[in-house]
């Protein structure tokens, strides 16, 4: 037999701990099968030998690739592994794991018998398996099981509530030191997400970060269930696709303002990224894998959302490349060649420097689209050169030599990437919020250089077209997003 099939499985325990055993079953199951569905669990009467204590079943479905003599095995290892050892029949075990149905099988051969021999008889089978699968006909009986169980007279059979019922409500309580919280979150909740539309979507790996803004009144409060309520609404939110990485910002802030009663929600995603590009000499595809960013606020008046991106690239330092010249010219100098030789020589070749890999931030605030990639291809451009994930040596000298004729600065790249947004696109209203951050991880230093300009649209458009600073201090993306 090949292919996937579909078994219904029994299992018991009356020994130890009964649950954390069906569990640690269930985990040793997973490695040759999906279970792809569970009943609850039932504390049953000891059928058979009645003298032993009672007994936690469940069933389940699963699908699995192996035979059915194959799967007899291993769930018989299982059972071994478990401390179980061959005893006298309905003898009190630590686990059993019985074969219930496999595919529409009849089989009965000396070892092995579908479907089980006994389970039209065994309400501790037939109770859990109706709660499933109420219709699923009995292959050989030819009869439902929600009609075998109508036939037994005696159950002995009741549901567990396994879930810890607290008696009173922790984070409802008066926090014992009596300060109010201004926001309450959750911080790097990984997720994969999809973004795309009705005629296909792509799968993202993605950190997320959520916060609510409490109220006077929730203020008092612990609000640490906001953690479990919010897992549960990114796993809903994320499991169908949305569009682009804002709306699904959007939407959860949108969301977590409604569920928590909040008076204002912000929601961080980021999302790693994939970019094809072809290499600057040997023409090789590459692929960058850059970080997409969609960040949202949401009160009840309003959704504000920013996009954006962080890019890698290159830098080299004009400063230290400044100190190598001079000394350059000096030893051009001392050797005999003249002031107009040696500044001619040192023109016509790179000058050394030292150079570092830079992360460039750029992110936009506007109810105009503006698509990821484009600004990717701004922050690369605003560099002293763009990287690669593959460089073969051509396109390795490509890249030194061209960071080495651009020697920029964190505070030149980030002007740089200001100047090449109001150039790409005009069209960014005035009202536009833009933040632009260049961050260097210093090859000579231990520290990083930075730099960062935020603010809105035409500010930056006024100052570019060199008509001055507006003296008012710019607007913070904190402050753009709560106004
Ligand atoms: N459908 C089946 N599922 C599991 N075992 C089966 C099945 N049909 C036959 N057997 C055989 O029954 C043997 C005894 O099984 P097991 O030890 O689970 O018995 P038991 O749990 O004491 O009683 P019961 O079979 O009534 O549940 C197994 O070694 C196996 O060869
Ligand atoms: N309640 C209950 N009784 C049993 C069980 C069982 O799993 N539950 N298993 C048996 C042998 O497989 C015999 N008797």
């Amino acid at each position: 037999m090949s292919g996937q099939h579909t078994a219904y499985l029994g299992l018991g325990a009356n020994q130890g701990n009964r649950l954390a055993n069906l569990l640690q079953a269930q985990q040793y199951m997973r490695a040759r099968m999906t279970i792809e569905k569970t009943s609850s669990y039932y504390q049953t009467e000891p059928m058979g030998y009645e003298d032993q204590p009672k007994f936690l079943n469940m069933v389940c479905r699963v699908t699995t690739e192996l035979g059915p003599e194959d799967l007899l095995h291993f769930l018989k290892r299982i059972e071994r592994r478990m401390g179980r050892w061959p005893s006298f029949r309905n003898a009190p075990r630590t686990i059993d794991i019985d074969i219930l149905l496999y595919d529409d099988l009849i089989l009965e051969s000396e070892e092995l018998t579908i479907p089980h021999p006994r389970m039209h008889e065994r309400a501790f089978v037939l109770v859990p398996l109706s709660e499933m699968e109420p219709g699923l006909v009995h292959p050989v009986l030819d009869r439902s099981v929600e009609t075998l169980l109508g036939g037994l007279r005696h159950w002995g059979v009741a549901k567990q509530c396994m879930r810890p019922r607290p008696t009173h409500d922790v984070q409802q309580e008066k926090p014992r030191v009596p300060v109010c919280l201004s926001r309450v979150g959750v911080t790097s909740l990984q997720r994969n997400v999809r973004f795309g539309n009705g005629e296909g979507s792509e799968l993202f790996q993605a950190s997320l970060d959520l916060f609510a803004d409490l109220n006077s009144d929730q203020a008092g409060v612990h609000m640490s269930r906001f953690s479990v309520a919010t897992e549960e609404l990114v796993h809903n939110l994320t499991r169908v696709p949305t569009p682009d990485i804002e709306s699904l910002a959007g939407n959860l802030s949108r969301q977590i303002l409604k569920d928590q009663g909040a008076v204002r929600s912000e929601v961080h995603i980021t999302a790693r990224s994939p970019l094809g590009k072809i290499t600057p000499v040997s023409g090789k595809f590459t692929e960058e894998l850059y970080n997409l960013i969609g960040i949202a606020s949401s009160t009840a008046e309003r959704t504000r959302c920013i996009i954006g991106v962080t890019v890698e690239g290159m830098t080299v330092c004009p400063c230290a490349q400044e100190m190598v010249r001079s000394n350059s010219r000096d030893i051009l100098l001392k050797e005999g060649f003249t002031e107009e030789q040696a500044e001619r020589a040192l023109n016509a070749i790179p000058i050394a420097s030292h150079n570092q890999r830079g992360l460039g931030t750029l992110l936009i605030g506007s109810d105009v689209r503006v698509r990821a990639e484009s600004l990717v291809h701004i922050i690369e451009a605003s560099m002293s050169s763009e990287t690669y994930a593959i460089l073969k040596r051509p396109d390795e000298f490509f890249v030194v030599n061209k960071a080495h004729r651009n020697p920029r600065f964190v505070e030149d790249v980030v002007r740089e990437m200001l100047r090449l947004l109001v150039d790409t696109f005009p069209d960014l209203p005035d009202d536009t919020f833009v933040l632009a951050r260049q961050e260097n991880l210093e090859s000579i230093h231990k520290h990083n250089a930075f730099a960062e300009r935020f603010g809105l649209m035409c500010d930056i458009r006024r100052e570019l077209a060199g008509e001055g600073v507006n003296p008012i201090r710019p607007i913070s993306m904190d402050e753009w997003l709560k106004s």
